[in-house]
């Protein structure tokens, strides 16, 4: 492309690729919400389920989606897969000449199989859910706030944990998502127990429901595992022989034990 000056000495295709750039930007909150909807709609079970690649006509019945909209989940299960959530592969159907386009999964997708130990549609759920995502519309807000306040808190009036304290659906959303997370990291942890041989007692501090701290109880018999959060999420869980949950606040003091475990994850800091 010709790259001659144009006014405020900016060059035409500066201009261009400077648009397509901007574009991909303003529009990348559709990919998030493409894969909302592939999650809302249980498309990886479905998927999952049916044992073999699946076509648009079997997705569409199973979901039943009206026949105007056949078009509409064709357009989106082929940007899904241009993001990489699905592969496309050409099959041939019984009694057909004619091969057909069906979905499989891809090893991204198969993390959203709700049902496996290594699933993380709560942490879609959780991200995505238009109380949290939208709460970063306050970031200009918030630039120019003198406080300390997360955009999260200026856009709900209240500080994220009284938050889900006060709504049991969001707070079922968040615990499900951060041990949706932790599964992931005992598979990690698998790998890599010999950090924990020779420790008598562990407390993993903002722990949530303990998913870390169950998987470490089971593992390590021997291994004493305190579980520490917030008294509303720890309270009513299963305690066994070696896992144990107290209820807190870190920053006042955490229990004694031989070493401290701190997985956090930031979203909700910012
Ligand atoms: C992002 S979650 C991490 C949970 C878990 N460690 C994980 O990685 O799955 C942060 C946790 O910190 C807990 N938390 C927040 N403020 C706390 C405080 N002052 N004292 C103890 N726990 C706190 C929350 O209840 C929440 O479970």
């Amino acid at each position: 492309m010709a790259s001659h000056k144009i006014n405020n000495g900016v060059k035409a295709n500066e201009i261009f690729e400077g648009q397509v750039k901007l574009y991909k930007h303003m529009f990348a909150f559709l990919d998030s919400l493409c894969l909302k909807w592939c999650v809302d709609m249980n498309i990886p079970n479905i998927i999952h389920n049916h044992g073999q690649p699946m076509t648009l006509h079997e997705l569409v019945s199973t979901l039943k989606v009206p026949l105007a909209k056949v078009s509409g989940v064709h357009r989106l299960m082929r940007y899904l897969a241009h993001l990489g959530f699905f592969d496309i592969v050409r099959i041939i159907q019984e009694d057909q000449e004619e091969k057909e386009e069906a979905y499989v999964l891809t090893y991204v997708s198969k993390l959203l199989v709700r049902g496996t130990d290594h699933c993380l549609s709560p942490m879609v759920d959780l991200i995505l859910d238009p109380t949290v995502s939208t709460s970063y519309q306050q970031l200009g807000k918030w630039i120019h706030d003198e406080g300390n306040q997360t955009p999260f808190a200026m856009a709900l009036d209240t500080d994220i944990w009284d938050f889900l304290s006060n709504n049991p659906t969001h707070m079922k959303y968040f615990n499900d998502a951060t041990a949706s997370d932790s599964q992931i990291i005992n598979l990690a942890l698998r790998d890599h127990g010999v950090v924990f041989e020779g420790l008598e007692s562990i407390v993993d501090v903002a722990g949530g429901t303990g998913m870390v701290a169950k998987y470490l109880s089971e593992t390590f018999p021997h291994l004493k595992c305190i579980v520490f959060d917030l008294p509303q999420v720890v309270k009513n869980l299963k305690e066994s022989n070696n896992l144990s949950y107290v209820g807190g606040n870190m920053f006042h003091s955490i229990p004694k034990a031989d070493a401290v475990l701190l997985k956090v994850c930031v979203f909700h800091q910012i």
